[in-house]
């Protein structure tokens, strides 16, 4: 659907040239929710505006359903766009016009006649769940509302590909999964591919199926969204993960623990899939002579299942707590001994 080929963008800056994406390679399947997560400066505007050629690469090739964006210009490109949208943080809603005359102008301007246009703009106003709104103004809308007419009106060409330029990041968490619950229903329903870019591994986690790290103009990591919280490789993706799986809070809560009980270990275990569902600490405390305390657990879904974290801390004789750590590591559970950071 969309092949990324050793794309590079240089830009030319006063101060000499600047590489904002480097050589990077990435092949996204039609139907999938790709998200690209990485912190700011990373690269990722520039990556998604090089999918519907608001940017073009300085060398390398962006393929979209068969066509080389980065090679057309003009009226062939505006035809291109038309199933290549895009919606924005900021909504980039016209404020002069209403809910209906937003999601009316792209059809407008690819010359769509008025009584398709009504009904169209009918079918999406009910699709994104704004029904008695299509008068209103945007100024009267609340942010999830801007950006659900932001939604309707990049669906209203009917396109293949969806970009979301940090979608949700302006919208306060509630909101945020409303329109991330929004995304994976148009997934499913319209059977449409969405490309993502973000800094925040929740949204991640809640509706992409696969994701890369990009640092640097680079991407250092790429995976199934269950493989990579369940194996970050790069301390970068270790980090994003411990945005859902490790709060601040947990971090203290360890950090005190292990100066409170020098004996004992603080462990973490990570569950994926079936794991979850095991009886695994019935078992451990039934069949070794330890103490085991419950620091806290959380199970995440995410699009591809369950992965959930727990911390325990155990205390016990030496030879007990190493035929415990053994048993864990020998069920199919991630065991991690933590120690001082
Ligand atoms: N037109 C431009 N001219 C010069 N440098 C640019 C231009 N556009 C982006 N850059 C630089 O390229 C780097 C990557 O920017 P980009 O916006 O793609 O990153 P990002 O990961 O999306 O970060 P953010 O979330 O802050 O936008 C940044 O250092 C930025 O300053």
């Amino acid at each position: 659907m969309i092949t990324i080929s050793n794309v590079k963008k240089i830009f030319k800056t006063k101060d000499g040239k600047f590489t904002a994406v480097d050589d990077v390679n990435l092949q996204i399947t039609e139907g999938e929710i790709f998200g690209v997560i990485g912190y700011s400066g990373a690269g990722k505007s520039t990556l998604i505006r090089m999918l519907n050629g608001l940017e073009s690469p300085t060398s390398g090739t962006v393929d979209v359903n068969g066509k080389i964006i980065s090679n057309i210009r003009g009226a062939e490109l505006r035809k291109a766009r038309q199933k290549i949208s895009m919606i924005f943080q900021h909504f980039n809603l016209l404020w002069s016009r209403t809910v209906r005359e937003n999601i009316s102008f792209p059809l407008e301007i690819a010359g769509v006649d008025k009584k398709k246009r009504e009904k169209k703009v009918d079918e999406l106003i009910e699709l994104v769940g704004l029904n008695g709104r299509g008068g209103s103004y945007p100024s009267q809308l609340s942010g999830g509302q801007k950006q659900r007419v932001g939604i309707a009106r990049a669906l209203a060409n009917d396109p293949q590909v969806l970009l979301c330029d940090e979608a949700t990041s302006a919208l306060d968490p509630q909101t945020t999964d409303s329109i991330l619950e929004l995304l994976v229903d148009i997934n499913k329903r319209l059977g449409l591919t969405i490309v993502l870019i973000t800094h925040e591994m929740h949204v991640i986690r809640k509706i992409c199926h696969r994701i890369a790290v990009m640092e640097d103009g680079r991407v250092v990591e790429l995976g199934d969204v269950l493989e990579v919280f369940k194996q970050p490789k790069e301390q970068i993706t270790k980090r994003f993960v411990q945005q859902v799986t490790e709060p601040e809070e947990t971090r203290e809560t360890i950090e005190h623990l292990l100066d409170e009980y020098e004996d004992g270990k603080v462990i973490k275990l990570t569950f994926v899939g079936e794991a979850t569902e095991q009886p695994i600490i019935t078992n451990l405390i039934r069949s070794f002579d330890i103490n085991v305390n419950i620091l806290q657990g959380k199970i995440s879904q995410t699009q591809n299942g369950a992965y959930g974290s727990l911390f325990i801390h155990v205390h016990g004789v030496q030879e007990e707590i190493t035929k415990a750590v053994d048993f864990l590591e020998s069920a199919k559970v991630g065991v991690e001994v933590i120690t001082h950071d």
